[in-house]
């Protein structure tokens, strides 16, 4: 696991410890976000397995994880547009909505800036936080994710 998936992963974990408690030891913990995001790739770094292998998702994957002494499971969905519609149903008891960005893909800030604000207008979602992961950071053409923030508007979203 890369550096940056080892601070989200940690980040992620104390948040949610705030949040539900140190009683819940399971997670359910859904990606989601356009097609070449990085989802997969993500999910594969935090199972701790090998990602030069990976293509799109026609489906989904879903993987178990141990960690800070919790249970995640991890579920990643395809991106793709014609899979988008079907993003809705994985919703159901989420503790946690991961929205990965491609921040080096700003001519689709656009596109998946209105798929996140269909998302947070799912009534599954509502009082379930939501990150936004500003994804390829490691591109020189990456924006940065203050500049993502921005151009998604995700100062209007609240609670
Ligand atoms: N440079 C860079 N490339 C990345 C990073 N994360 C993913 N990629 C690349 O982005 C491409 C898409 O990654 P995937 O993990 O397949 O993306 P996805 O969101 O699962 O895409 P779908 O399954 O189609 O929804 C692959 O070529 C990855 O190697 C990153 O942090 N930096
Ligand atoms: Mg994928």
């Amino acid at each position: 696991m890369g550096p940056p998936e080892k601070m989200l992963l940690h980040g992620l974990l104390s948040v949610m410890q705030k949040l539900k408690g140190s009683t819940e030891l399971e997670l359910r913990i859904v990606l989601l976000g356009l097609d070449n995001a990085g989802k997969t790739t993500l999910l594969k770094c935090l199972a701790s397995e090998d990602v030069n292998t990976i293509t799109p998702t026609q489906g989904f994957n879903i993987k178990s994880v141990a960690s800070h002494g919790m249970k995640l499971n991890v579920w990643d969905i395809g991106g793709q547009k014609k899979i988008r519609p079907f993003w809705k149903k994985y919703l159901e008891n989420t503790d946690l909505l991961v929205y990965v960005i491609d921040s080096a893909d700003k001519k689709r800030f656009e596109e998946t800036g209105l798929e996140l604000s269909e998302l947070i207008d799912e009534e599954n979602l509502t009082g379930d936080p939501i990150l936004i992961f500003a994804n390829k950071q490691d591109l020189g053409t990456a924006s940065l994710a203050s500049e993502i923030a921005e151009d998604l508007n995700l100062h209007t979203y609240r609670d």
